[in-house]
């Protein structure tokens, strides 16, 4: 640990002499050069302000893999690909050799015995309980209810209000409270009304940011490092431990709620199924899929992932959306003709128009297609790590050991120039479109936003109809204009969240 400080200070002194000379220095032609004793970690240190760059230029420059070394004595070495048959054998033809195991849990133990968390038959239990509620009748019925809700009376709320008063608002956080409100009402049947024009304090995003930030770091600091952070409660590891006792509040006060409100419902009538259909509810009722109603533990863990999965991800995916066609009107011109052209309006307060249909949401190809490829450059989840089980040899010819750590760059994988050609840096929604004018379909272990194989996302369409709602509530009615001037970058987080949101101003398009 002395080592690494002392490193890191020594670097930083010759950073404030010559940052160039310090770059050439530190890496061998855009590689990381491999020092004695420490490792690749001065490179690591010297990009920390830009890993997710920084790792899709190395994996560029070396034939889309590489094995980075950390300290000497530490498990903080790991082999990052963003090769597509590497990543096709990971995590599809081979994926029961490349595990999540014990180095994922020392990430994420906050999510305990959650789907997210386990691998085998616990795994394979879990994701059966997860399809039966997306694939139940109710749940569509019941989300389009909701999100159509949830629009007309809040979000449409709040851009009106600020709109007419010229404000400047943080996006990522309105689309994140949005979603937020969304993910609590199809996941415990509660409200917590988040996204309203007063912006009550979000206690359970700042949690799930401070967890997901901590986790990243996790994984590049060696265990011992972290670990008296821990100890000593301080730095990330301080907001972690704050994280946990928030979760573990918010989420108990949750289900005992449910379980009452369950028991009446199910004393009353035999059955509350038609009414109060959502996540948590599916697994209190011992529906048959489920078994016998599980541990509250178990209930805790999996809800919480529930609500880091249907609404941490598509939230920001907007958020970059709207930063991308702010630069590109054209894109938006197009959308908007396609809006126009396609989806039935309903009026509703100050003559804003939302989609009165959501199953026309399907007509609309160019949005669908400007998604996919804010999805390519700024996927919500940059990196998917797994664990070796054996040592074998990868598609590629590398040679992988037991327990060698594996990071898939899926972020990288959308900026190689060898996957989209030499435009993969432009946004361009046309490359998604096929000469039928229909959408084109690209491998998932080419286009990995929502990964392949037997673990893909399996609320993959969900999050399409969540977003395309939204974004075309917002932007029929409004023009968005990004503030000037932000430095917009990500979070060191393991989630692609804005570091400090996106400033925008609202201004409605009719009065
Ligand atoms: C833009 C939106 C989304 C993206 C890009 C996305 C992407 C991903 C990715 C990359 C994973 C793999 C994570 C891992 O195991 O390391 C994943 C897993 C998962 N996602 Fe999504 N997701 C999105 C939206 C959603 C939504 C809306 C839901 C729920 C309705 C959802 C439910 C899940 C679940 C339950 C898993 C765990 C699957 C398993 O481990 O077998 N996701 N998602």
């Amino acid at each position: 640990m002395m080592a690494v400080l002392f490193v890191y200070l020594g670097f930083m002194v010759l950073g404030i002499i010559s940052p160039c000379f310090l770059y050439r220095f530190i890496d061998n032609n855009g590689l990381p050069r491999n020092w004695p004793f420490v490792g690749m970690i001065p490179t690591l240190l010297l990009n920390i302000h830009r890993p997710h760059d920084k790792v899709a230029q190395v994996l560029r420059r070396s034939n889309g893999t590489f094995f980075y070394r950390g300290l000497w004595f530490t498990n903080t070495s790991f082999l990052g690909t963003s090769d597509p048959e590497n990543v096709r054998y990971i995590l599809s033809s081979n994926s029961s050799v490349y595990l999540k195991g014990p180095e994922w849990l020392k990430q994420f133990d906050i999510f305990g015995e959650a789907l997210f968390n386990s691998d085998g038959e616990a795994w394979k239990c879990h994701r059966r309980v997860f399809h039966a509620f997306l694939n139940h009748p109710q749940f569509r019925k019941s989300l389009s209810m909701v999100l159509h809700q949830r629009i007309e009376e809040a979000l449409v709320k709040v851009l009106e209000y600020v709109s007419g008063r010229e404000m400047v608002v943080n996006l990522q956080d309105l689309l994140v409270r949005h979603a937020f409100d969304i993910g609590c009402i199809t996941g415990v049947g509660f409200n917590p009304g988040l996204l309203c024009i007063e912006l009550p304090e979000n206690r359970f995003q700042k949690a799930m940011s401070d967890t997901l930030e901590a986790a990243f770091y996790r994984y590049v600091m060696p265990d011992s490092l972290w670990k008296l952070q821990s100890w000593l409660q301080i730095g990330k590891e301080k907001k972690r431990s704050d994280a946990w006792k928030d979760f573990d509040d918010l989420l108990t006060q949750f289900i005992s709620t449910q379980r009452h409100k369950s028991n009446k419902s199910v004393e009353s009538s035999g059955s509350n199924e038609e009414n109060d259909f959502n996540f948590l509810n599916f697994f209190l009722t011992g529906h048959e899929i489920t078994g016998p109603t599980p541990k509250d533990s178990l209930i805790r863990d999996n809800l919480m992932q529930f609500l880091l999965a249907s609404d941490g991800t598509y939230s920001l995916t907007l958020t970059w959306f709207f930063y991308l066609i702010s630069k590109a009107p054209m894109v938006e011109n197009k959308i908007r003709e396609e809006i126009k052209r396609h989806l039935s309006m309903k009026e509703v307060e100050g003559s804003v128009q939302i989609p009165s249909n959501y199953d026309e949401l399907s007509k609309l190809t160019y949005l669908h297609a400007a998604l996919c490829e804010t999805l390519r450059l700024y996927p919500p989840i940059p990196f998917e790590f797994r664990t070796c089980t054996k040592q074998e040899y990868l598609p590629s010819g590398h040679r992988v050991d037991q327990n060698t750590r594996i990071i898939i760059g899926i972020h990288a994988m959308g900026r190689m120039e060898s996957l989209w050609g030499e435009d993969c840096y432009a946004f361009k929604p046309e490359r998604w479109i096929g000469e039928d004018g229909k959408i084109k379909r690209e491998s998932p272990t080419k286009f990995s936003a929502f990964i392949a194989g037997p673990r893909i996302c399996p609320g993959k369409e969900v999050s399409f109809l969540l977003m395309k709602a939204t974004a075309t509530a917002i932007i029929h009615n409004y023009n968005v204009h990004v503030v000037e001037g932000q430095n917009i970058g990500p979070k060191n987080s393991v989630l692609y969240q804005m570091k400090k949101g996106l400033m925008v101003r609202v201004k409605k398009r009719w009065s």
